[in-house]
């Protein structure tokens, strides 16, 4: 059917048909249809919305991100026809029933996600079939080659390329923000590229935007790191393993990190820079992602392997995830704490201790610290200042304000102090609830939103001392953070009666 083209500025992958329209060319909302444009002989697959009124009959309402293929302009004509299921619907439907995918059908999936092809609803599909039957580690190596190769790759004339990865779960995890400028400052080239927050509360990519942009082009990501050695960006920008950031996306919601996925989507980031060296960290603990030094070693097994695939040196650091990393959870709240110790500040132990501790194992797989210096060679250029200046570059080239200092950024205006009820020992602090109160705060989207834990598990606190300070950037979100922190109580202090339930009610 021939409709003339309107174009909607909305940024929503897919077409707006009338209904009779519609119903002419048989098909219904949801369902796809192929979108040709006439005059310049470009074609996509578009979904559909049906309206009634929004546009008349006749026209096509294209959406922005469609046209940028189609290179519509106002009224020009369109061929629309149903088109066909893709393949990769088949594909999913195989690991919703438990069997695995080939190598050509992961590609298949991974370059119809790239394109836009798949719905969110079969993303989400996708993802949760794979997390729920699990990937093999061939499948694994599929899914991160298949990431890299529908996306840009950046070719360095230099060697060794250094690269660092969590797989978080654990909030408080600014290290990125010490480790990348360390290792820069020993003259390493590291293009480190982040997810934004996936299970938590701010990923290293949501933290670095407090200070500079993050989204760049691979070309820009690649110059960056030559001129300066180093940049934190995040990966969702640079169509670098561009599916990556689109799995991710379906992930957050639901607050889940399917294993394969995990696996795929780290190691993909590290292929698609050209890394030859790689640190993975793994915190280990009660309401992380790993449980138990088993699964951990068993994690990091499977780094090791998919990293002899792909032929680069992987080593893994199993760290301590029972608790949170320093004292900050949030973007704003997270950066200052990262600062304040590149700028001299000797605390907290924790962020200082499992940064140097990493930085000293890319330091010394690379060569540039003899076995066991590492972590003296990445303290040297932390306490020197080296590593502040080479952040400030960093932020410099990145286009952000290298001025920036740890006192110059401001939290959320509104907040709120718990108390101890009592005297007593903190004995229980869990990170998912803490995570979940962040969020409900307004991290990371509110960058000033956020927690910091002043007690954190094991410390002896007094009646009426403070234990968490919740931020918010609006005083509507302050108080959902409230609501939801008296639900979840995510302190226990030794002693504390959690609930008194009188006599004679039902439970
Ligand atoms: O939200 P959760 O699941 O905790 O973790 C996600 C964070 O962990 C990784 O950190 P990095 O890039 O190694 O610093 C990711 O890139 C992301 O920033
Ligand atoms: O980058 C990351 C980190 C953790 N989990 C992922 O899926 N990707």
């Amino acid at each position: 059917m021939k409709l003339s083209a309107k174009l909607i500025d909305i940024a929503n992958r897919g077409v707006l048909l009338h209904s009779a329209d519609a119903r002419s060319i048989r098909v219904r909302d949801g369902d796809r249809v192929q979108v040709t444009n006439v005059g310049a002989g470009k074609t996509a697959q578009a979904h559909v919305d049906t309206t009634g009124s929004l546009i008349p009959e006749g026209t096509l309402g294209v959406y922005r991100p469609l046209n940028a293929g189609l290179a519509l302009a106002e009224g020009d004509s369109v061929e629309v026809r149903g088109a066909d299921r893709p393949a990769s619907l088949a594909y999913i439907k195989k690991k919703m029933d438990g069997e695995r995918f080939t190598k050509d059908e992961t590609f298949s999936i991974v370059k119809d996600i790239v394109d836009d092809t798949l719905s969110p609803g079969e993303v989400t599909a996708y993802v949760a079939a794979s997390y729920i039957h699990g990937l093999d580690m061939d499948e694994v190596e599929y899914l991160t080659r298949a990431m890299v190769e529908t996306g840009d790759q950046l070719r360095f004339s230099t060697r060794p390329i250094v690269d660092k990865h969590s797989i978080g779960g654990v909030p408080g995890n600014k290290i990125s923000l010490l480790i990348v400028p360390i290792i820069a400052a020993s003259g390493l080239k590291i293009p480190k590229t982040s997810s934004r927050a996936i299970t938590g509360a701010g990923g290293t990519a949501d933290l670095m935007e407090v200070v500079a942009p993050v989204a760049f082009s691979a070309d820009e990501v690649q110059t960056m790191t030559e001129k300066v050695g180093g940049v934190i960006v995040w990966g969702g920008a640079t169509n670098i393993a561009p599916a990556d950031d689109r799995i991710i996306t379906h992930e957050y919601p639901l607050k889940i990190d399917a294993r394969g996925q995990m696996l795929a989507s780290v190691m993909a980031k590290k292929l698609a820079v050209g890394a030859d060296l790689v640190v993975i960290d793994i915190p280990v603990g009660k309401y992380t992602k790993i449980a138990d030094i088993q699964e951990g070693r068993k994690m990091a097994r499977e780094f090791m392997e998919l990293g002899d695939r792909l032929n680069m040196r992987v080593e893994c650091a199993l760290s301590y995830g029972e608790s949170l990393v320093g004292h900050t959870i949030g973007p704003v709240l997270e950066v200052q704490e990262a600062l304040a110790v590149l700028e001299g500040k000797t605390e907290p132990n924790s962020l200082i201790q499992k940064s140097l501790s990493l930085a000293g194992i890319a330091l010394e797989m690379s060569g540039k610290a003899a076995p066991g210096q590492g972590f003296s060679m990445a303290e040297d250029l932390l306490k020197s200042g080296k590593a502040l200046d080479k952040f400030k570059q960093i932020i410099e080239i990145q286009g952000g304000d290298a001025g920036v200092t740890s006192e110059s950024l401001t939290a959320g205006e509104h907040q709120f102090v718990v108390r101890a009820p009592q005297d007593g020992y903190v004995i229980e602090l869990n990170n998912r609830s803490l995570i979940t109160i962040a969020r409900a705060a307004g991290s990371p989207l509110d960058h000033g939103a956020g927690i910091v834990v002043h007690a954190k598990k094991g410390s002896r606190v007094e009646k009426g001392d403070p234990i968490l300070t919740l931020y918010a950037d609006r005083a509507w979100r302050l108080q959902s953070a409230i609501e939801v922190a008296r639900t979840l109580m995510p302190v226990v202090v030794e002693g504390m009666i959690l609930e008194h339930i009188p006599s004679g009610r039902w439970i």
